[in-house]
């Protein structure tokens, strides 16, 4: 299936009823069938004891009340009670075992969506916002889940309850049933009509309430610009009208719910009152006894419960539809990035690089970002990668990673094409530091392990020293046991650069992607930094998107690159002599550094 497009039709919130999907959801029930044939067992036990409750009623009062037959009233009196006690400990049972298999059919989708969405490819999470690939692992499941845990089992409780209570009625006296069903289409009527409107109530106060978690979402990440620009009071007023337009929207679908229900109910009791009617008068004509009226009345009394459970449970049905609509297209969505058929598994490589006239586009309608890149690294050189913001420095690393496929050309390392081996084997040997070094919740020593989780503590605590970080660890009072948040939002970003120089340094690749941080940090800092790099860079071949002039001087090959293409190539000497780009370049980077050196008195 090709690429998920994630438009606006694709957050409707209901979406109808589709087999297809039922089917696919019975599915995740198979491996639960025998726990949910017991479930379906015991409610139909318990649907035929609460339906015997009325005719038990009806007997009390004909047999014991009015003939005033004590043992009868006993009898009768105990059984009601027994029914009570077996009927809740059934109930008990049975909510207990399907909210287990609710919860273990949850566990299951959830971990099969998060599964394959760490498969996915770069090109799925572009321009896929955050919030709603989240929404589906979250809210998406838990929809499935309700209609699992309450909605499949109400349904088949409150069908087989309507069937029977109908069957009942028609037993006891057809033709009072068929009075009392009088009302049913006055019911059908008014219900057909206004309760889609509640739907939609309810359906548009559920998108006021996801627009106001969108905007909360961006509040909370954005806080420091927010507050940076004082917008605090154009955002109240944003969220003050998202929020006055959710209550809006929910007290539109509560007025109309109450107002429907309560119609409802007196079309019911249209039905009840001809029942009592005619019923009281055949009572007195001795056709019918009172016990029989009372039981009939008891039965019609419980027909209006199941009506009202199912409307509710064919509107979740209808969402769950929605929901399954949007996980399954994840689940449908291949990896476009994988390892062929034929894949080998990459050997321990030195580190040559060879890109073969490469060519690439983000997407087919789109321009190509690169074009006719021809490079030869020798393993164990160092080349910078510098030009203009957009030319495409980010997309050749990319390539190399294997995190997109070049559209035309090749890629070789060690005279292997980066598609013919394992994605696992290639990017193990590849290390990669972005400009802004991604920390996760956890600890330090977790974080420096996060490539090579069996390092031996030694490794753990050379690899520090190399970068530097040993320092600051060790002020901390739990030293590498110290919490980092998520993100690292307790360390400076200088100590989270020197932590991702560490995480990758132990992790040990033969080549080294990085993306030089643009942010300048103290001084001190930027020492370690070079201390660092220069520790990580050692007897690697690496790629770095370099800002440091410093770092562009050092390089063995320096590419300069512009609209997609290489414009110049060589060392720095080689690109000084020839007056072009590089040197336009060096240049102005050098006077930027000398004002900013002569300002900071640095
Ligand atoms: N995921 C993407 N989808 C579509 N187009 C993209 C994507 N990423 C980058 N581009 C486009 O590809 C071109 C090259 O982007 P790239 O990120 O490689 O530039 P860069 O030289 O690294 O820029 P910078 O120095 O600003 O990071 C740009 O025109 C950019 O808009």
């Amino acid at each position: 299936m090709s690429q998920v497009e994630w438009d606006s039709d694709d957050e409707l919130e209901e979406k109808p009823f589709n087999k297809a999907y039922m089917r696919r959801l019975f599915r995740y029930l198979l491996p639960y069938r025998k726990i949910l044939s017991f479930v379906g067992i015991i409610v139909l036990i318990n649907m035929a004891l609460s339906l015997a409750e009325p005719l038990l009623l009806g007997y009390i009062i004909d047999a014991g009340i009015v003939k005033g037959d004590y043992t009868v009233i006993h009898w009768i009196g105990f059984s009601l009670l027994a029914i009570r006690i077996i009927s809740w400990l059934l109930g008990y049972v049975h909510t207990r075992l399907i909210n287990f298999t609710g919860q273990r059919i949850l566990f299951d989708l959830r971990q099969q969506l998060f599964n394959h969405l760490q498969t996915l490819s770069f090109r799925f999470f572009d321009g896929r916002p955050a919030g709603k690939i989240m929404s589906r692992i979250t809210n998406d499941t838990n929809a499935i889940g309700e209609l699992i845990n309450g909605g499949l089992i109400t349904m088949v409780m409150e069908v087989t309850h309507l069937v029977g209570i109908v069957a009942i009625l028609l037993w006891m006296d057809w033709q009072l049933a068929l009075l009392s069903f009088a009302s049913l289409p006055l019911l059908f009527l008014v219900v057909g009509k206004l309760q889609p409107r509640i739907e939609g109530a309810y359906s548009r106060s559920r998108k006021t309430m996801s627009a106001i978690n969108g905007n909360l979402n961006e509040t909370i990440q954005g806080i420091r610009v927010i507050q940076a620009f004082s917008r605090q009071s154009v955002n109240n007023r944003k969220f003050d009208t998202l929020n006055a337009n959710n209550k809006q929207a929910y007290m539109r679908a509560a007025t109309l719910e109450n107002t429907v229900w309560p119609i409802v109910e007196m079309i019911g009791m249209l039905g009840t009152c001809l029942v009592v009617w005619f019923g009281a008068m055949k009572v007195l004509d001795g056709v019918l006894t009172l016990g029989f009226v009372m039981a009939f009345i008891n039965y019609l009394w419980r027909f209006w419960g199941p009506i009202s459970a199912l409307s509710k449970v064919y509107s979740q049905l209808l969402s769950a539809m929605a929901s399954a609509e949007r996980i399954f297209e994840v689940l449908d969505t291949e990896p476009e990035i994988k390892d062929r058929a034929e894949a080998k598994v990459m050997k321990s490589i030195r580190g040559e690089v060879i890109f073969e006239d490469v060519s690439f586009r983000y997407g087919e309608d789109k321009p190509e970002v690169l074009q006719g890149i021809q490079l030869h690294i020798q393993p164990g050189q160092r080349v910078a990668i510098v030009g203009p913001t957009g030319a495409g420095k980010s997309t050749i690393v990319n390539l190399l990673m294997r995190f997109y496929d070049a559209t035309g050309g090749r890629i070789l390392i060690d005279g292997q094409d980066v598609k013919d081996v394992t994605l696992e084997s290639l990017r193990k040997q590849i290390g990669i530091v972005l400009q802004d070094s991604f920390i996760f919740s956890g600890t330090i020593e977790d974080n420096l392990r996060y490539g090579n989780e069996d390092a031996s503590d030694e490794a753990l605590r050379q690899a520090a020293q190399h970068v530097r970080i040993d320092g600051f660890v060790s002020q901390f009072p739990e030293g590498y046991d110290t919490q980092v948040e998520e993100r690292g939002s307790k360390l400076s970003v200088g100590q989270r650069q020197l932590l991702a120089f560490g995480r990758v340094l132990l992790s040990d690749p033969r080549i080294l992607i990085l993306d030089e941080a643009t942010s300048s940090v103290d001084t001190e800092t930027e020492q370690h930094i070079q201390a660092a790099l220069h520790s990580v860079l050692q007897g690697r071949t690496a790629f770095i998107i370099a800002h440091r002039l410093s770092t562009i001087r050092d390089a063995d090959v320096i590419l300069v690159v512009r609209d997609g293409r290489i414009t110049e190539q060589g060392s720095h000497d080689e690109l000084m002599l020839k007056d072009g780009m590089y040197k336009k370049l060096y240049m102005t980077q050098f006077e930027m550094q000398q004002s900013l050196a002569a300002k900071t008195g640095a």
